[in-house]
């Protein structure tokens, strides 16, 4: 397996103290992977909420903003090549982001930024709708990449997605040039899939539904992915690859009765993952409209 070659990327998201969500997965996976991360936490918590009582460290956001200033003055940004957001910690947060992104494109028009839109699932929003119209407005415009779970495009586009041409329309309308829609409608029975949609490719990876799925899926996915477009795979490849990573290191944390992904004991699972993904070319968007 080839190592990246140099080029940081910054991760903005949640940090926990137990666990494995928002910036404790990408960092890891990132770093896994052979790219150098910065890192900077939204929010401190010590667990997922999801796990019970988990108290909110939060930052002023005037510090916040101050240290994105500081960020952009840093004497190495050129290492930067890309970005990754996740979970805000408030709506002000992503308006900061969105700063940066602008600030390292103006140095470095190939910056890739990636955006994963965390806001909800399928029983809505979790982050206040301010945060969500934050990133809506100031950060998906800005993205090469938005990874969405289907809940989240369906309230980006602001409507209903029931199937995965409903989904594509929304993905190509939403404007990202890339986005890759977790959570997407299964074409296997049992199944669960990722669609990816861009210029050139629409796909579909699917593999089996496991019960009691840890969080931070969503979080590992976006990291892996966009390491493996950094590393200049193409996009088909990339998509099986990261999809096959994902169910492979959520498998072996259900097998071990963990409720949090085992990251460290299945960094290979990354790497060089073993699992089987099942592959679909879809009709693209564009093609459809041709016929
Ligand atoms: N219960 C599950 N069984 C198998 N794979 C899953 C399960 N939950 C998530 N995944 C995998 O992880 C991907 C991302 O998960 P998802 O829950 O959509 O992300 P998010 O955390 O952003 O909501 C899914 O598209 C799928 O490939
Ligand atoms: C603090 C916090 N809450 C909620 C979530 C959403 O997690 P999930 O969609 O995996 O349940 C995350 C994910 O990063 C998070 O960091």
């Amino acid at each position: 397996m080839s190592r990246v070659s140099a080029g940081a990327v910054i991760v903005i998201s949640s940090h926990v103290v137990r666990g494995s969500v928002g910036n404790r997965a990408a960092v890891f996976a990132l770093e896994t992977l052979g790219h150098p991360v910065w890192a900077l936490p939204t929010i401190v918590l010590p667990w997922h909420p999801g796990h019970g009582r988990s108290t909110r460290l939060t930052f002023n956001e005037a510090d916040f903003d101050h240290a994105i200033d500081d960020l952009i003055a840093a004497p190495w940004l050129s290492e930067v090549r890309a970005v990754l957001s996740g979970y805000f910690g408030n709506a002000a947060q992503a308006l900061s982001v969105a700063r940066l992104v602008t600030a390292l494109r103006e140095k470095n028009p190939d910056l890739l930024y990636a955006c994963d839109p965390v806001i909800g699932d399928a029983g809505g929003l979790y982050v206040p709708e301010a945060t969500a119209e934050a990133i809506r407005d100031h950060l998906i415009p800005l993205a090469s990449l938005a990874t969405p779970n289907r809940y989240e495009l369906a309230w980006l586009a602001g409507a209903p997605l029931e199937d995965n041409n409903a989904i594509m329309e929304a993905a190509l309308a939403l404007g990202p040039s890339r986005m890759l829609v977790t959570s997407a409608v299964p074409m296997m029975a049992g199944g669960i899939g990722n669609l990816y949609l861009s210029g050139r490719n629409a796909l579909l990876a699917e593999h089996r539904s496991v019960e009691g799925a840890p969080n931070g899926l969503g979080d590992l996915l976006s990291a892996v992915f966009l390491s493996r477009l950094l590393s200049g795979m193409d996009e088909e490849r990339a998509l099986q690859l990261t999809t096959a990573s994902v169910f492979e290191v959520l498998a072996r944390a259900v097998k071990r009765g963990s409720n949090e992904l085992t990251l460290a004991v299945d960094s290979a699972s990354l790497s060089t993952p073993m699992a089987m993904v099942q592959l679909r070319h879809l009709v693209h968007p564009a093609q459809r409209k041709k016929k």
